[in-house]
C-alpha cells in the first residue's frame, strides 16, 4: 500500500516538476510572444486538429488563410514550440539576411533530407560548404551553359514532334528530361538518359514519401523514429537507391578524372581533395543538388508553357520578340549576354514563378533573439516564409495580383523583395542564374519551332503544396509545328 502511494506521490511530484521546468524554459518565449502583434495565433487544438484532417491539396489554402493582412505575422504555438508564419516582405527579407535566421529548422529538412547537404546543413558548416560550391556557379563557369542547354532542348523539341497536332499531352514526360539531363552534363559530367536511368524510379518514391512524410515532420518526428514503421523502410529504401545511383556517379568520374568534360563542375569541385570533403558530404549534396534542380525547373518550364498556351496576346508578343532577335543574326549563338536580348521571355517567366512558387514555404530557426523590423522574435522560433502568399498579395502586386499579366514587370517591379521565388540574402538558391538560363535557352528554342494551346481555364488550375507545388489538374498542352 505504501508503496503505491509512494509511486503515486512520486508520479506527481515528477509531473509537476518537469512541467515546471518546461515551463521556465519557455517562460522568456511566452514574454515575448505575447508582445508580437496579432492574435494568439492557433493553438496546439487547432493545430493538431488542421495536421490530422487536413489534405495535402489543403495545405495551400490553410497557408492563405493564416497569414491575415493586418498583421506582419501569425503566431503559432505546437506544444512547446513556438513557430510564426509570414509572408511580409520587409520582414522576410530582414529574416533572409539575418545571422540570427541563417540555420533552418529541424521540421522538413533534418528529419527527412540527408543531413551532410546544403538544403540542410547549419552555422558554419553550410557556409564551408556554399563558399566552395559557388565557384561551380560563378558567371565564367556559367559561360559554358548555354551550348550545353541548347543541345539537350534540341534533343527535346525533337523528341516532342511525335506529339505535334496530336490534342493535348502531359508536359512532364517531355521537359523532365531536359531538366535532369542538363543537371547530369553540367553538374555531374555525366550523361544520364532519362528514359533508362534508375535515378527517375528513384526520384518517383522519393516525391511519394516526402509527401507522405509531411505531416510527420510537422509534429516534429523524424525518419529515425519511424524506421520500424512502412514509411520508415519506403524512406530507407529510396535513399539507398540514391546512394547507388551517386555512389556510381562518383565512381565513373573518379576513373575518368583526367579526361573530365570540363573542370570545376560541381562534381569536381566535390571530388577535389583539396576541398576536404568525405564521402558522406559528396553524395549528400549530389543528392540535394538534384533535388533542388530538376522537380523545380521541370514544373516551371511546364507551367510557363500553360500560361502562355492559356494567353494568345502573350503568345503573339513572346514569338514576335524571339523573331526579332533571330531577323537581326538567323546564327546567333547562345550566350549569357545574347539572353539579355529577351526581357518579354523573362517578364513571362517571372510572372509565372511569381503567381506559382514552386517552392511555396521555406522556414528559418533563430539561434538567438533577434529583431527583425522591430519585433523582437524570441530564440529557437521557427519562422514559415509563406513566398507563395507573399508573390499573391494585393498589397504588393495591386488588385489583380491573382491574374497572370507579365506586363505588370515591364517597369520592374514596385516591391522587389516580394518576389522571390529563390529566396534570398546567404541560403539564396545557388542554380539561381544556372535555372534562369535553362528555362530561357528551352524556351526560346521551343518557340522557334512550335505554337502551344492550352484549353485549361486557369481558374480551374487545383495545385497541392508539398515541398513543392504541384499541379492537381496536370500539365497539359497541344503544340503545333510553326
Ligand atoms: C526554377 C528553378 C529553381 C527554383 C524555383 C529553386 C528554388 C530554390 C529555393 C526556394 C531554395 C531554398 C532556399 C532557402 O531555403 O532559402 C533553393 C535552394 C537550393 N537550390 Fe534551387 N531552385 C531552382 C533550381 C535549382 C537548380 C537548377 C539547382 C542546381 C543546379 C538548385 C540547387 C539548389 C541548392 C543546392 C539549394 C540549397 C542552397 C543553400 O541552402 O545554400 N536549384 N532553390
Amino acid at each position: 500500500m505504501i508503496g503505491i502511494e509512494f509511486f503515486l506521490i512520486f508520479s506527481v511530484v515528477s509531473l509537476i516538476t518537469y512541467f515546471f521546468v518546461l515551463y521556465w524554459k519557455i517562460k522568456r518565449i511566452h514574454e515575448l510572444a505575447i508582445k508580437l502583434p496579432g492574435h494568439n495565433g492557433l493553438s496546439l487544438l487547432s493545430s493538431l486538429h488542421i495536421i490530422v484532417t487536413a489534405k495535402r491539396k489543403d495545405y495551400v489554402s490553410i497557408v492563405m488563410s493564416y497569414v491575415k493582412d493586418e498583421y506582419p505575422m501569425t503566431k503559432v504555438w505546437f506544444m512547446n514550440k513556438f513557430l510564426i508564419l509570414t509572408k511580409d516582405a520587409d520582414f522576410i527579407n530582414k529574416v533572409f539576411n539575418s545571422p540570427q535566421t541563417y540555420n533552418k529548422p529541424d521540421l522538413f529538412y533534418k528529419g527527412f533530407m540527408t543531413s551532410k547537404g546544403l538544403i540542410t546543413l547549419a552555422g558554419s558548416e553550410h557556409k564551408r560548404h556554399r563558399k566552395v560550391l559557388n565557384k561551380a556557379f560563378t558567371s565564367k563557369m556559367m559561360q559554358r551553359l548555354p551550348e550545353i542547354f541548347d543541345e539537350k532542348a534540341k534533343k527535346i523539341i525533337g523528341n516532342l514532334s511525335e506529339v505535334e497536332d496530336r490534342g493535348e499531352f502531359e508536359l512532364l514526360n517531355y521537359i523532365g528530361p531536359f531538366s535532369l539531363e542538363t543537371f547530369g552534363k553540367s553538374n555531374l559530367n555525366y550523361e544520364i538518359d532519362y528514359h533508362r536511368s534508375e535515378i527517375l524510379d528513384a526520384y518517383e518514391r522519393y516525391s511519394s514519401v516526402a509527401a507522405d512524410f509531411l505531416p510527420y515532420s510537422i509534429i516534429g518526428l523524424s525518419k529515425n523514429i519511424l524506421s520500424p514503421t512502412k514509411l520508415g523502410r519506403r524512406i530507407k529504401e529510396v535513399f539507398q537507391k540514391f546512394h547507388i545511383y551517386f555512389d556510381d556517379v562518383v565512381k565513373i568520374n573518379k576513373e575518368n578524372e583526367n579526361n573530365n568534360m570540363v573542370e570545376n563542375t560541381a562534381i569536381d569541385i566535390l571530388l577535389d581533395p583539396n576541398n576536404g570533403f568525405t564521402e558522406e558530404e559528396v553524395r549528400d549534396e549530389l543528392i540535394m543538388m538534384m533535388l533542388g534542380a530538376f522537380e523545380t525547373s521541370t514544373r516551371i518550364i511546364s507551367m510557363v508553357l500553360m500560361m502562355v498556351g492559356m494567353n494568345k496576346d502573350v503568345q503573339h508578343k513572346l514569338v514576335n520578340e524571339i523573331e526579332e532577335v533571330y531577323n537581326e543574326d538567323k546564327d546567333a549563338k547562345f550566350s549569357a549576354d545574347f539572353l539579355q536580348k529577351f526581357p518579354y521571355l523573362e517578364m513571362v517567366i517571372k510572372e509565372t514563378m511569381r503567381l506559382f512558387a514552386v517552392v511555396p514555404l521555406v522556414a528559418r530557426e533563430t539561434s538567438d533573439e533577434v529583431d527583425i523590423n522591430g519585433f523582437l522574435i524570441p530564440k529557437n522560433t521557427t519562422i514559415l516564409i509563406s513566398i507563395y502568399a507573399m508573390q499573391r498579395d494585393e498589397k504588393y502586386w495591386g488588385s489583380d495580383a491573382h491574374l497572370f499579366k507579365p506586363e505588370r514587370l515591364e517597369n520592374g517591379m514596385e516591391f522587389p523583395h516580394a518576389w522571390a521565388p529563390f529566396t534570398g540574402g546567404s541560403r539564396i538558391c545557388i542554380g539561381y542564374r544556372y535555372a534562369m538560363m535553362a528555362m530561357k535557352v528551352f524556351l526560346i528554342n521551343f518557340f522557334r519551332t512550335y505554337t502551344v494551346n492550352c484549353s485549361q481555364k486557369f481558374e480551374d488550375i487545383e495545385s497541392e503544396m508539398t515541398m513543392t507545388l504541384n499541379f492537381l489538374t496536370g500539365y497539359k498542352v497541344g503544340i503545333h509545328k510553326k
